[in-house]
């Protein structure tokens, strides 16, 4: 759907209007899905009120009784905000339950909060402990951290205050161990990867959610037969990697099996879903801005950690999922590799470099980031060519001064227009064209932070 007319001149209120992708019209007053009936007296109270949104609106069209009205632009705030709250129905207010996944094209088996984000290329340190893999060839091999480097990373202001809408971490993460099952388990537990336990698909290739017999649920991803040749040898070198990440944002790896015909990772389970099955509203209440603010600081406190873990394991987590190890020199700040990452989230350096470093990560973030706020896709395909690659949308809007119209039309809430104007900012340095203009992750979770306490306070006031 696409915002035609939006304001949040009038003080704290707004009103929208919006298509949906049927072409119906959308009303919206705060965010609130409203008749049409409501959203025009909205605009009359606008009017009425003598709140100037002509910048905005122009002049609209508000069609009543099958007959066309040009409204002039002036309002009213006090009577909009009773009128939004009469005509809405209200919509389910209960904290979302734990573990939205955002999980994401092209990744790197980076999840936080339960959502798998798309496409980052992380970098991480060689561990000073080293993970534990229990080989047995006629088994799963098992996989296990003696230590995580978690003391490594800054205090995180993450869980400070508890906010009761968060998306949590999961709760399973903290009492995953690594697994041993055999070939045989594994099969058994996804019905012989029958159709109906298939979760998703990626560029590794089918991902099943199945049951192991002491009830536990995990994600099994089986490589497809025509990668068999790349993993041959990368496959248990990358797992040796994947197995030492241990951060309660990333997907934990529980377990491997590289047996014959057979290429599997055992991972964590998360459930309910994908961040953009959320941002698509196909997992019932669209996430307010708590939320998205909560999911983007999770995302950045994950990459935060592959990043310092990368210090010199020079690692990169890429292609299938996959983390590709780079040769262990110390000097070395980026891989060269061929990458295979999902359209709008690589680092358009990247074209011109062939290296991937960790602020290729903050420029798949920065997309991201905009994803979060816009619930746009990185590139629109079926949006004008003015309107197709997010990134350059968004920042005309910005250029122009119309950032509400660029805030995901079916969040239910106004959101205050400088928390708005820092997380555009914060993404578009993000997203700068030269890696020298970006930040680091580091200071990108701790600028979220700020924004997050000011988005609190304002919805305080
Ligand atoms: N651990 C998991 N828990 C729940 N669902 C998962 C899990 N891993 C993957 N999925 C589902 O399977 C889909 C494919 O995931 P996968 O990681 O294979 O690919 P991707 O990240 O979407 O893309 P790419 O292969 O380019 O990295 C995801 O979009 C998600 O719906």
């Amino acid at each position: 759907s696409e915002v035609v007319l939006q304001s949040k001149d009038c003080g704290s209120d707004w009103v929208a209007h919006s298509y949906s992708s049927h072409g119906q019209d959308l009303f919206y007053i705060n965010g609130n899905v409203v008749n049409k009936v409501a959203f025009c007296e909205a605009l009359k109270l606008y009017i009425a009120k003598g709140c100037d949104v002509k910048d905005y609106f122009g002049s609209v069209k508000c069609v009543m009784d099958d007959s066309f009205v040009t409204l002039p632009l002036k309002a009213g705030r006090k009577l909009l905000k009773d009128l939004s709250s009469e005509s809405t129905p209200q919509r389910d207010s209960k904290p979302m339950s734990s573990n939205v996944v955002v999980i994401g094209a092209g990744g790197a088996l980076l999840v936080c909060c339960a959502v798998l984000c798309p496409c980052f290329y992380a970098k991480r340190r060689k561990a000073t402990s080293h993970a534990v893999l229990s080989k047995d060839p006629n088994s799963m091999d098992s996989v296990s951290s003696e230590a995580s480097v978690n003391d490594k990373i800054p205090a995180s202001p993450l869980r400070v205050p508890p906010s009761p809408s968060r998306f949590s971490m999961s709760p399973k993460l903290t009492r995953l161990q690594s697994l041993h099952l055999n070939l045989n388990q594994v099969t058994r537990a996804t019905q012989n990867f029958s159709e109906t336990l298939q979760i998703g698909e990626g560029g590794f290739g089918t991902v099943y959610k199945a049951k192991l017999e002491d009830g536990l649920v995990v994600a099994v991803k089986r490589a497809k037969k025509e990668h068999f040749d790349s993993l041959r040898t990368e496959f248990s070198s990358e797992i040796e990697l994947l197995a030492k990440i241990d951060h309660r944002n990333l997907v934990k790896l529980l377990g491997y099996i590289d047996k014959g015909n057979e290429r599997l990772l055992i991972t964590e389970f998360v459930p309910n879903g994908t961040l953009r099955e959320h941002l698509d509203g196909m997992r019932g209440k669209i996430l307010d801005f708590n939320q998205r603010l909560e999911i983007a600081i999770d995302v950045a406190h994950g990459l935060t950690y592959l990043h310092l873990y990368a210090e010199s394991m020079r690692a990169k987590v890429a292609d299938f999922g996959f983390a590709r190890l780079g040769p262990v020199n110390t000097d070395q700040t980026h891989i060269s590799t061929k990458v295979k990452g999902t359209v709008g989230y690589l680092d358009p350096e990247y074209m011109k470099t062939y290296q991937l470093t960790p602020k290729s990560d903050v420029y798949s973030f920065g997309i991201l980031l905009l994803e979060i706020v816009t619930a746009r896709r990185p590139v629109e395909l079926k949006k004008t060519v003015a309107e197709r690659v997010t990134l350059r949308w968004a920042f005309r809007k910005y250029n122009e001064g119309s950032v509400v119209e660029l805030v995901d039309p079916l969040m239910e809430e106004a959101v205050n227009g400088d928390v708005l104007m820092k997380m555009l900012d914060l993404a578009f340095q993000c997203a700068a064209p030269i890696r020298t203009d970006r930040p680091d992750m580091k200071s990108v979770g701790e600028q979220l932070w700020a924004i997050r306490a000011d988005y609190l306070k304002s919805a305080r006031r």
